[in-house]
């Protein structure tokens, strides 16, 4: 076993990590402070629009993509790379590596038809655009996809959607240009995992209404949202499907895999993040005669923390190496397993941080209170934990109890 990066993988992480620090370390507060105004609420704001022309000047574009697209890293060169970019909540978006976007177009680029990658991905790979995944619904448990109501008709040349949906990932955000939806064509097929499909519905498609966007702990994620959206009759010509009628549930599989350990990556970074954080914190105050650093409880956490990050850590890369080594359906139960681990132990780290800055902690002063929000709703989104821990102990009580 070789703990060493790859030399590519090392270049990147050190041109990103002086990124980071040159350009969006700086402005991490100007981008709140420019999405504030109620007109600019859902705007791409103009610090992001510089940042994200300087990265691709220097190459810094594209990095999850591998063939003609991106640089090529696989997986596990990928991983310590974008848990740079995650110690800023915002910054993925600067190097166009950010959620949902990079699901959709790894959608585009494996099951997307000539014709939709030239209309969908290229602006999309580009910057130019962005978009959303539109499978959730408010009346529906949605972990299980099964369940999806929203319908898609075939009539004529046509698809017509009527169905409602909520938690679109930046479809507030005026780039949002196209919306991938899941729904079903066949809903009366004995096989329920052959009912549904994917479309794609540009936003701007006569019957797709925003309703509201969804806060997370108060928060509206802006400029991106999570908005209720319903579709009311919305027509799209047939030639928007992906993959054909029937493979909604087959690619919703191949999309979550590689979105999944993404957020772990990311979710690593804030975490990290947090850790330094607490051991500035741990020297600069002093409470009852001694600084923090000096008190047991304080240490304990520090050095809980270190261990359950660094654990995370190999566990996220062990999955990112056997998704490049034997393909993301193999490796499913070891993402399954990091999905599981990372956001919770993100959230606790977080926490202890939150802790130990006392109100500065849960205030606006700090990154804490977004990133506790973040890991907290990553231990829902994109599959809640109690639906992957039984899919592991499925998996494991067949095996025997080995994965490898
Ligand atoms: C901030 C945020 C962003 C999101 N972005 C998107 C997006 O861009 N696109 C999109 O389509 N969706 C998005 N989602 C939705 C997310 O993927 C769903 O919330 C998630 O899949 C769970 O579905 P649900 O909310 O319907 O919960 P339900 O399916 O109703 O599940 C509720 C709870 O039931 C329990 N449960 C479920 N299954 C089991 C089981 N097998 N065993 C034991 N307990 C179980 C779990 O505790 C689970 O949390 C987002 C959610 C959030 C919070």
């Amino acid at each position: 076993m070789d703990f060493q990066h790859s030399p590519r993988s090392l270049e990147l992480q050190e041109r990103v990590r002086q990124f980071m620090r040159a350009h969006v370390e700086p402005v991490e507060e100007l981008y709140y402070e420019q999405v504030k105004p109620e007109a600019a609420r859902y705007k791409t704001p103009p610090v992001l629009q510089d940042l994200k022309k300087m990265a691709r000047e220097q190459g810094l574009w594209n990095l999850f993509l591998s063939g003609e697209h991106g640089p090529g890293l696989t997986n596990l060169e990928y991983a310590p790379v974008k848990e740079i970019m995650g110690r800023i909540l915002w910054a993925p978006e600067v190097f166009n590596c950010s959620a949902p976007d990079v699901g959709n177009m790894e959608v585009l680029a494996t099951y997307g038809t000539k014709a939709q990658q030239e209309r969908w991905l290229k602006p999309l790979l580009d910057g130019r655009i962005r978009s959303g995944f539109s499978m959730t619904e408010p009346q529906v448990a949605s972990s299980d996809a099964t369940n999806i109501q929203c319908a898609i008709t075939r009539d004529g040349n046509d698809y017509v959607i009527n169905g409602r949906k909520w938690f679109t990932s930046g479809a507030m955000n005026e780039d949002c240009e196209i919306l991938i939806v899941m729904g079903k064509t066949a809903p009366d097929d004995p096989d329920r995992h052959r009912q549904q499909s994917m479309i794609l519905v540009p936003r701007n498609t006569p019957g797709v209404h925003v309703v509201r966007d969804m806060l997370t702990y108060g928060y509206d994620d802006a400029p991106s949202g999570h908005p209720e959206i319903v579709y009311d009759n919305v027509r799209v010509p047939v030639e928007n499907i992906l993959l054909g009628e029937g493979r909604g549930f087959e690619i919703a599989q191949g999309r979550l895999g590689p979105g999944r350990i993404h957020h772990c990556m990311r979710l690593i970074g804030c975490a990290q993040r947090a850790l330094e954080l607490m051991c500035r914190r741990a020297v600069s105050r002093v409470a009852f005669g001694k600084p923090l650093a000096e008190q047991g409880s304080v240490r304990e956490d520090i050095a809980h923390s270190f261990c359950e990050i660094a654990q995370a850590r190999l566990l996220t890369l062990q999955a990112a190496d056997k998704m490049d080594r034997e393909g993301n359906k193999a490796a499913r139960d070891l993402i399954a397993a990091a999905k599981i681990v990372v956001p919770g132990m993100a959230a606790r780290v977080i926490d202890r941080a939150i802790q130990i800055h006392g109100a500065a902690g849960v205030s606006q002063d700090t990154f804490l209170a977004r990133a506790y929000v973040y890991a907290r709703f990553i231990r829902i989104g994109d599959g809640p934990d109690q639906v992957h821990l039984a899919a592991v102990g499925k998996e494991l009580i067949k095996r025997g109890g080995v994965m490898g």
